[in-house]
Formats: C-alpha cells, structure tokens, sequence
C-alpha cells in the first residue's frame, strides 16, 4: 500500500488505492464539473484506464519540469497494439514522446527558427490566408465554420511554411487529419488502419518534400531546418521526416479545435465579441481566455520514473500520469472567479498551462498565437455581425479534444 507522507490543509487524503477512481464517461458527460468536484479534495485521481489525474495548476507546473518523470515514449502506440509501422515510428522517432539528450536533440534544429521574433514576421501572411478564406464564402451569408475555416487555415499555415504547392493542401489536410485521430485516445480500434495508412503516405510525402528542397534550397524554414540538421549531423534520416511529420500533425488539430472554441465564446458571450469587434488590441486576451476557458488540449502525458509526492500524497513509481492542463486553467488556487469567461481578466500566467510546461512545452506557441490572433481579427474587421446559430459540441477531457460543426450566419 503505498504511504500518505503528510496532510495537506485541502483534504485529508487516503492511500493511492483509496483514491476516487474517475470513469472516462463521467468525465466526458461533465469534465469541468468532475475536475471542480475532485479538485477540491484531491491533488490527483485514479483514472478508470489505470492511469493518475493530476489536477491542480501548481502541481502541473512543477511535475511539468520535474525529471522524475518522463515522456512516454512507445506507450500511446502499444497501448493500441500498434508495434510498427509509420504510427509507431511516430511516436519512435519524434520529439514529443522522447527524453534526455534524444529530445535535446531532436528538438534543438527547430529552436531558432520557432522564435517568437523569426514567426512574427509570417503575421501578414496569416492575415491574408484568413482573409482570403472568408472572402470565399462571405457571398453565402453563412457557413460551416469548422470544415471551410478552421481546418483550413493551420493546414495550409504549415503548408505554406513548409513550402508546399497550394494545390497539394486539400489532399494533404485530409492525410494529417486521419493521422491526427490516433493521437486522440478516442480513436476505435477499426479506425487504425486507416490512420496507419495516412501517416505512410504522410511519412512519403514529407520524404520527397525534403529530398526536393535538398536538391534546390531555398529561402525558407524547411532549407534552415534541413541546413542546421545536416551540420550538426545528429539526426538520422528517419529522425528529420518525423520531426517535420510531428510538427504538422501537432501543429493543425491542435490550432484548429482553438480558432472554433475562441469564435463560439465570444459569440456566446455578444459584448465580450462586440468588445473586440470595436477595440482590437483585447484580441490577444480574448485568445489566452479561450484558451484557459475550453482549450484544445486538454492534457500531456508522463510516466512515473520513481515515487512522487504530490500534495501530500504519492504517486507510485512507473505509473501513467496525466497532467491535466484543463482543470488547471479552472483552478481556484490560480484563479479569480475561473468558471467566469472573461476576456479582460488580469490573472492569466505569462506561461499558459494549455500549452504545456517543461522542456516539451509547444514548440509551436508563438505561431498558434498568431494564428488564432490574425483569424480572429479578420472576422471582427469583416463580419461584426455574425451570429452563432449551431453552437460547437466540444467533446473529451484529455488530449486534443474534438468537435465536429459549428453554424454562423451574417444576414440581416
Ligand atoms: C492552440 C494550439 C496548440 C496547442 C493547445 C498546443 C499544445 C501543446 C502541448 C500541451 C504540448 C506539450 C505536450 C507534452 O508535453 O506532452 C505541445 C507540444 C508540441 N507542439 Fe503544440 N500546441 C498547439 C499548436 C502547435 C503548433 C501550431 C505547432 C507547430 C507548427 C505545434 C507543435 C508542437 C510540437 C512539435 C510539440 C512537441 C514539443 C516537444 O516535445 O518538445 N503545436 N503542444
């Protein structure tokens, strides 16, 4: 039995077996509810899949940086029973799930190129892309805003980034978004199949993508990535498409779920949006709001290298832990009133917990910023009136949550 080492002043806290154990349907049915409730009582929960839920935004930051504890590697796949092939290999050979000097490594390339001053100057660019896709709809007076607008624009940002022919986006947005489904732990096992073979096809088209931009460099992110790669010598070949393959998948539902929840509170709460439609230097804290009120991800993953102990309890070594970001950002201990949306709250942390903490934090931050920030703009400067008429379901408590429609309209 593992011990409680210490009381802590919010809960008199029993055994690691006597904590509550969370079904993953009561969390879907009321996610912020369940995490209020526990997280008053508990620093972390038993999750019913045999995992912990760490729940308090203090803890989150520390456990974040703390070497402890370690990205989980091939886990996520074997969970699924996948072994090989271009799933696991995503997980094999990408930045996210690795450690130590093999994350230093693999995510060092990126790092200047990822700055937020370097990423600032695609703002204009993102403005346009934003333009111009309401402009290709705007005649209809409303619109399906998940399909025409929101998993557009982080695919075709990437594209764009990455060099890709215009014509490629449409075939390649539908190839990241069937990889993306096995990233979420929702995905139903007759689906992997499917996923496995867009993320082959994914895999071979960023490998004839950069075996172009060797034979003729240009100007552009890819020949900086490729540049600093082969001079430092450290990647294998396998290592530099993943990391460009993970920075495409991470960087599009991601981005998307956020430009859908953002535009549905604002429009759910009319003087927060017209605020914005009138002022647009709030912008910037209408998108860190959104993202602390309903973010797109919901949780990072880690294992347990050793016991923990975590507000007077322990976590036992070689668990799954599942830092849950989300109940973070609704955090009492952190935050005034933070079930209130509210744009011009005065109590955000410079370091929002949606993106993640420690050495693994968003590498795409800045440009998820910005994509969210020029989206929003674009639709306060050209459509003020719009209207929410079908409010997006947002679904799930851990991971990259899902969505499926949401309806707006602009007629008179
Ligand atoms: C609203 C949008 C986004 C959110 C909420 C988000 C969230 C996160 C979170 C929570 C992590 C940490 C995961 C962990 O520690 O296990 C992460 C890592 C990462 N993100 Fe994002 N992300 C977003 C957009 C982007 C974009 C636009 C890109 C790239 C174009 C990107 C690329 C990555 C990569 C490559 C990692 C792995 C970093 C590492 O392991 O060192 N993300 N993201």
């Amino acid at each position: 039995m593992a011990e409680v080492v210490g009381a802590d002043d919010r809960a008199a806290l029993a055994a690691v077996e006597d904590l509550p154990v969370l079904s993953a349907a009561d969390l879907d049915a009321d996610p912020h509810g369940m995490f209020r409730k526990y997280r008053a009582a508990y620093p972390f929960v038993r999750h019913e899949t045999g995992g912990y839920l760490v729940l308090r935004h203090a803890d989150i930051e520390r456990l974040g940086s703390d070497v402890r504890i370690a990205a989980s590697e091939t886990a996520h796949p074997e969970l699924f029973g996948v072994t090989e092939g271009a799933l696991f290999d995503l997980f094999a050979h990408g930045m996210l799930t690795a450690n130590g000097a093999v994350h230093r490594r693999r995510r060092s390339p990126f790092s200047r190129s990822f700055a937020a001053r370097m990423i600032a100057d695609l703002r204009p660019h993102i403005r346009r892309s934003s333009e111009q896709l309401i402009e290709s709809w705007y005649a209809d007076g409303q619109v399906e805003f998940v399909g025409r607008f929101a998993a557009q624009l982080p695919a075709q940002v990437i594209g764009d980034l990455l060099g890709l022919p215009r014509a490629d986006i449409p075939s390649f947005t539908e190839l990241v978004y069937a990889v993306t489904r096995f990233l979420s732990a929702s995905i139903l096992p007759d689906e992997i199949p499917e996923s496995e073979v867009a993320c082959q096809q994914l895999r071979a088209y960023v490998e004839k993508t950069i075996e172009d931009r060797r034979r003729a460099p240009r100007d552009d992110f890819l020949s900086d990535f490729l540049g600093k790669a082969d001079a430092a010598g450290e990647l294998s070949p396998l290592e530099i498409i993943f990391q460009i393959v993970q920075l495409i998948v991470g960087g599009t539902d991601t981005t998307r779920v956020a430009i859908v929840m953002q535009l549905a509170l604002l429009l759910q709460h009319r003087e927060q949006w017209e605020a914005v439609c009138r002022d647009p230097s709030l912008i910037p804290g209408a998108v860190a709001e959104a993202m602390r009120f309903e973010p797109s991800v919901a949780s990072f993953i880690r294992v347990t290298a050793e016991d923990i102990e975590v507000g007077g309890a322990v976590l036992p070594a070689r668990q799954l832990v599942i830092l849950s970001t989300m109940s973070a950002a609704r955090d009492e201990g952190a935050y005034e009133r933070p079930d209130v949306f509210d744009i011009r709250r005065i109590d955000q942390p410079r370091l929002l917990p949606a993106f993640g903490a420690g050495a693994h934090r968003c590498i795409g931050e800045a440009l998820a910023r910005i994509e969210l920030e020029e989206s929003l703009a674009a639709l306060a400067a050209r459509i003020p009136q719009l209207r929410l008429d079908e409010a997006p379901a947002i679904k799930g408590h851990s991971g990259i949550r899902r969505l499926d429609t949401m309806r707006i309209s602009w007629r008179p």
